[in-house]
């Protein structure tokens, strides 16, 4: 695999020849080490993406052709499944079932878009003028920069290419500056299937200049950025300057509402998978458990039972159920979060440290942690800590449960568990977030739309809403027996 930048269908070092070591977080041992680029690396992958869209061969590429090389995409991820999620759990410490499971999606949204790409033939409307034809037909916005986050980085890159591109645009990718193989190898991957020059760019470096740069420039017609509300605030001023196109994917803090009546070993199970699932660095994780004050006791209790047993280690470890944490900046985060659970009178029933295991000390572990007794007024409940840390509260009505649930500035997704449909109908329509299951938690697919509600973010990914934040519309409108007026006559 190349560890360069691709700018212009070429493999580059920095122009300042500055290099980074990426790291594993498991032990901390260098495993690649890569170009670290500054604005001037990024404005050339934006000329490259520019030149690309408005001068290259990419125009004349018709929609069934884009169609085919998604599904070669699409056929090539499969083809190097192994070794992609292999090196995304190098990488990101994640288990390598959960890579494995990464790549299929990842397969499955360049199928999903490439099935997509020649579907929209745009919409004949009825003109209300005599002797005229009006249609509207949809066109690739232009040059796409698309910023993608450390916890999924080939995934979260994959729900913006594949849409990106078979829309008909150009793109320029920044990865997260600490996880950037995967992006790095399928640009091998477009690269083999065929994509003319400069239709995509993997430029690497850091978000205040490499992204903050992708942001700012005026030849970027769109941007797409997937990470946390602090970076997005900046990206969305940055966009400002030439009112680019915005989709920002940001972070949640999730509830997951678990009823008396619900199915008590599936809700207590799917509890511990909604947090402790790639040791909770998932924007959607179910950090937030509502339960029923009924059964809070015995619920909380069968929960923390199953999570002292979680087995932590190398995510190539098939024993292993929970990964370290991407960063020791970030376990020191998490940490901090702890403390001020702790401080803010949370009671703390599990973990709260980093496991005395010796074979674990090289690595940014923390142990599955649980507070009990929370309430919406904490902290600890109210902003994300990105990590394997559950908070619990408890409700006595639906209504109740619907307005804890609810006060929280985030909207991204959350759960509802009951045996009473009524219940959960009721409840979800409730419910101010952009996706809710019920007797379920986390499930994602291509043919479904994901995003926030409130500072959970703006727009759509995946289904076919998802394609049309990569287009313009335009109304084309014919007169078909053109006369002079008279008006100034
Ligand atoms: N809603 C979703 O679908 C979703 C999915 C995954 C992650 N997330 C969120 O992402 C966050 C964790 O990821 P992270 O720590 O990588 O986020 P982050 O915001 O720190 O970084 C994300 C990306 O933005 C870049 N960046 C940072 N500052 C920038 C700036 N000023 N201008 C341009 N680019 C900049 C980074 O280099 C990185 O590539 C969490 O809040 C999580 O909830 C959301
Ligand atoms: C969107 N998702 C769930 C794949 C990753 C969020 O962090």
């Amino acid at each position: 695999m190349r560890k360069m930048m691709y700018i212009d269908g070429k493999w580059v070092s920095a122009r300042s020849g500055e290099t980074k070591e990426i790291i594993n977080p498991y032990n901390q041992e260098v495993i690649a080490v890569v170009p670290r680029g500054d604005r001037e690396d990024a404005r050339d992958a934006i000329r490259a993406a520019r030149k690309a869209f408005d001068e290259g061969e990419w125009r004349k590429v018709t929609a069934p052709e884009r169609a085919d090389m998604l599904f070669q995409v699409a056929e090539k991820i499969r083809k190097y499944k192994q070794e992609l999620a292999e090196l995304e759990t190098l990488n990101t410490g994640k288990t390598l079932t959960e890579s494995l499971a990464d790549m299929d999606g990842i397969a499955a949204v360049f199928q999903y878009y490439a099935g997509l790409a020649d579907k929209d033939g745009g919409m004949i409307i009825e003109s209300p003028i005599p002797n005229s034809s009006s249609r509207m037909v949809r066109e690739p916005v232009g040059v796409c920069g698309q910023i993608t986050p450390w916890n999924y980085p080939l995934l979260q890159a994959s729900w913006k290419l594949a849409p990106a591109l078979a829309a008909g645009n150009t793109v320029v990718v920044k990865p997260s500056e600490i996880t950037p193989l995967t992006t790095l190898r399928i640009a091998e991957i477009f690269e083999e299937v065929g994509f003319p020059p400069g239709v995509v760019n993997v430029v690497l470096g850091p978000g205040s200049t490499v992204g903050q740069e992708i942001a700012e420039n005026h030849d970027v017609d769109l941007i797409s950025f997937t990470g946390g509300g602090v970076a997005g605030r900046q990206i969305m001023q940055a966009a400002a300057g030439n009112f680019k196109k915005i989709s920002l994917e940001l972070g949640g803090k999730n509830p997951n509402i678990v009823f008396a009546d619900a199915d008590f070993d599936t809700a207590v199970d799917y509890a511990l998978n909604a947090v402790f699932f790639h040791a909770g660095q998932v924007c959607s994780a179910g950090a937030r458990l509502l339960v029923q004050s009924s059964i809070h006791d015995r619920f909380v209790e069968a929960v923390v039972e199953q999570a002292k047993h979680i087995r932590l280690g190398n995510g190539f470890d098939e024993k292993t159920q929970m990964g370290p944490v991407i960063s020791a900046e970030h376990l020191a985060s998490i940490e901090k979060y702890i403390q001020t659970g702790i401080q803010e009178g949370a009671k703390l029933v599990l973990g709260g440290k980093r496991p005395a295991d010796p074979e674990l000390q090289k690595g940014f572990f923390i142990e599955p942690t649980i507070f009990i007794n929370c309430h919406t007024n904490m902290r600890i409940v109210q902003e994300e800590s990105f990590g394997p840390v559950l908070t619990v509260e408890t409700f006595d009505t639906e209504e109740e449960a619907v307005r804890l649930a609810n006060d929280t500035i985030y909207g991204l997704a959350g759960a509802v568990w009951t045996q009473d449909m009524n219940r959960a109908e009721r409840v979800s329509r409730q419910l101010r977030m952009g996706t809710v299951w019920i007797n379920d938690y986390h499930p994602y697919f291509p043919q479904a739309p994901w995003g926030g509600y409130k500072q959970s973010g703006i727009g759509r990914e995946l289904c076919h809403v998802g394609l049309e934040e990569y287009t313009e519309i335009k109304h084309v409108y014919m007169n078909l027996d053109p006369k002079p007026m008279g008006w100034f006559q």
